[in-house]
């Protein structure tokens, strides 16, 4: 049942991919495949199941801002994290600036838009960037369960390049006494956790971890503490797809995050972790298709938890 629902929606949801564009605000982003739809479940018995362009390598993007929300609340405990990034959903644009200005002391909204990520990767644990960016990739190695995942280096310094919005969002949270430490260090950790290379298969692995509870379905060790678990999925199902997460709830209602490298990870609680790719995207940033493909599976195997 879940092949076919899978399947069917790949294939039913193909023609949108040619609704949205590939993002192109990072240069080498661009250079993304608009047409690919791939797709991979895999389940809290570990079963497997691919479907569609599921070979498509892509950028982790903003799905990377979970396993660093991760990691900061490992290494810091809550109290601290919430004392710098807030809890709340934005209705502006992940990489907005807009409300920083005129939020009490100035705390991102939540630790899934650009702000709240560079806070977080701010709090990992380390001495500096490097360490800092060691701690979340062995993290998302481990949670993936590929010791192979790295960095697509062109990526990263097409980021880096360009990246001045997420450097003015730096730079005041510097000013505003947010972030200690080494700005320049700090977004270029942020960069390089955007650029991390993986496919549908290491997504729907990590999803899988979240939606087990912390626990790896293939060797069942703990691999994520039950409590942060828990502020993961309520934050996925909040804040994960930006300004459109309220939407989403409504038409798919499973926690969940997106990334501009065109991939969704969502978590079904109890039963599987799910991702699609298609770079194709929204105004919002969100994979186009992606969405369509999510409200499809959501539809066929009852997903909703509301
Ligand atoms: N929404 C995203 O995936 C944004 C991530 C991207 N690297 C950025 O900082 O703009």
């Amino acid at each position: 049942m879940e092949k076919t629902a899978l399947r069917n929606a790949i294939e039913n949801n193909r023609d949108v991919t040619k609704l949205g564009e590939v993002a192109s605000y990072i240069p080498e982003l661009a250079k993304g495949n608009r047409d690919a739809l791939g797709a991979c479940i895999f389940d809290t018995g570990g079963n497997l199941l691919l479907e569609g362009d599921y070979e498509t390598k892509f950028t982790i993007q903003s799905v990377s801002k979970v396993i660093t929300l991760i990691c900061a609340l490992i290494d810091n405990g809550k109290e601290i994290v919430f004392s710098k990034v807030g809890n709340e959903p934005s209705s502006d644009p992940f990489n907005s600036l807009l409300k920083l200005e005129i939020e009490e002391n100035h705390k991102p909204l939540n630790p899934f838009i650009n702000a709240g990520a560079i806070v977080c990767t701010s709090l990992v644990a380390g001495d500096n960037g490097i360490e800092k960016f060691t701690r979340i990739l062995n993290m998302i190695r481990k949670l993936a369960n590929n010791e192979n995942i790295e960095v697509n280096y062109p990526v990263f310094r097409s980021e880096k390049l360009t990246g001045n919005t997420n450097r003015a969002i730096a730079y005041f949270l510097k000013g505003a006494g947010i972030i200690e430490k080494d700005v320049e260090d700090i977004l270029d950790t942020y960069f390089k956790c955007c650029s991390i290379e993986v496919d549908v298969e290491d997504i729907a692995r990590i999803a899988s971890v979240i939606a087990n509870n912390g626990i790896a379905p293939w060797s069942k060790e703990m691999l994520i503490p039950k409590e942060v678990n828990r502020i993961v999925k309520a934050t996925m199902s909040t804040c994960g797809l930006y300004d459109s997460s309220g939407k989403f709830s409504v038409d798919v209602g499973i926690p969940a995050k997106s990334g501009v490298g065109g991939c969704i990870m969502a978590v079904v609680p109890n039963r599987m972790g799910i991702a699609v790719v298609g770079p194709s995207l929204d105004k919002h940033g969100n994979s186009v298709a992606g969405i369509k493909v999510m409200e499809s599976l959501s539809r066929a195997l009852e997903l909703s938890i509301f």
